[in-house]
């Protein structure tokens, strides 16, 4: 059976994470320091080959995608499926030896939890308004959505489901994957991947811009798990 690697980030530092403010798809930035770790992450990914590549369509997960595909150094050339105008690829410079194209595609999917009522709030000030134990019942519980939002098992309903059906064939064909997503869609798939309870899924924090990898079998079985921090 055919090894893959899948290789997830979340986002780099976004302005609204540096102010501590509820995100959700509100539709931010990269901080400064947001940029700069995604390129720690591309150059810690640099010699590693990608066949395709993912992320959500929030800036912050393409920002973070770019910089790594950037300073790549396998690929020849990169093509967004599905574009429109969008000028979005265009700076990347061919590579050196590679001939095949990486492949990239936007996926609504893969955003990040959709906060509701919580978006554009800030944490603190919503923990004087609402209560600590509340807004963490909102953050952290598995099934409690928070006001007009998406609980993590909503967010789960969607990314499992695309997982399955749009990128397990891509790793059963032995092609790797590089996916930039948001700390609570990314908790779903790795519940999925890890076989997590929910409890387990709820206490793992996942670092901005910190490159988790695996190589997996065709079964979807891991065989190694990396940190790249
Ligand atoms: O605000 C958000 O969209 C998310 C991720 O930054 O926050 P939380 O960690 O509270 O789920």
């Amino acid at each position: 059976m055919r090894q893959s690697t899948l290789t997830l980030i979340r986002h780099g530092q976004s302005i609204w994470n540096l102010q501590n403010r509820f995100t959700g798809w509100i539709d931010v930035s990269l901080s400064p320091q947001g940029l700069q770790e995604a390129r720690q992450a591309g150059e810690r990914l640099a010699d590693q080959r990608f066949d395709v590549a993912y992320a959500s369509t929030l800036i912050r997960s393409q920002e973070t995608l770019y910089e790594i595909l950037r300073l790549n150094r396998r690929c020849s050339g990169y093509r967004r499926i599905h574009e429109g105008d969008s000028a979005w690829y265009e700076h990347f410079k061919p590579g050196p030896e590679d001939q095949d194209t990486l492949l990239i595609h936007f996926a609504e999917e893969l955003n990040e939890r959709f906060y509701g009522d919580l978006q554009g709030l800030n944490k603190d000030q919503a923990r004087q308004e609402f209560g600590a134990e509340q807004v963490h019942i909102w953050r952290r519980s598995y099934d409690t959505p928070p006001p007009n939002g998406e609980s993590l098992a909503a967010t789960a309903a969607r990314v499992i489901p695309f997982f399955k059906d749009r990128l397990v064939p891509i790793l059963q064909e032995g092609r790797n994957l590089l996916i930039a997503a948001h700390g609570n869609s990314l908790r779903a798939l790795i519940m999925h991947l890890e076989n997590m309870t929910p409890e387990q899924i709820l206490a793992y924090e996942l670092a901005t811009g910190v490159p988790i990898q695996y190589r997996l079998d065709g079964a979807l079985n891991i065989l190694e798990k990396k940190v790249l921090d």
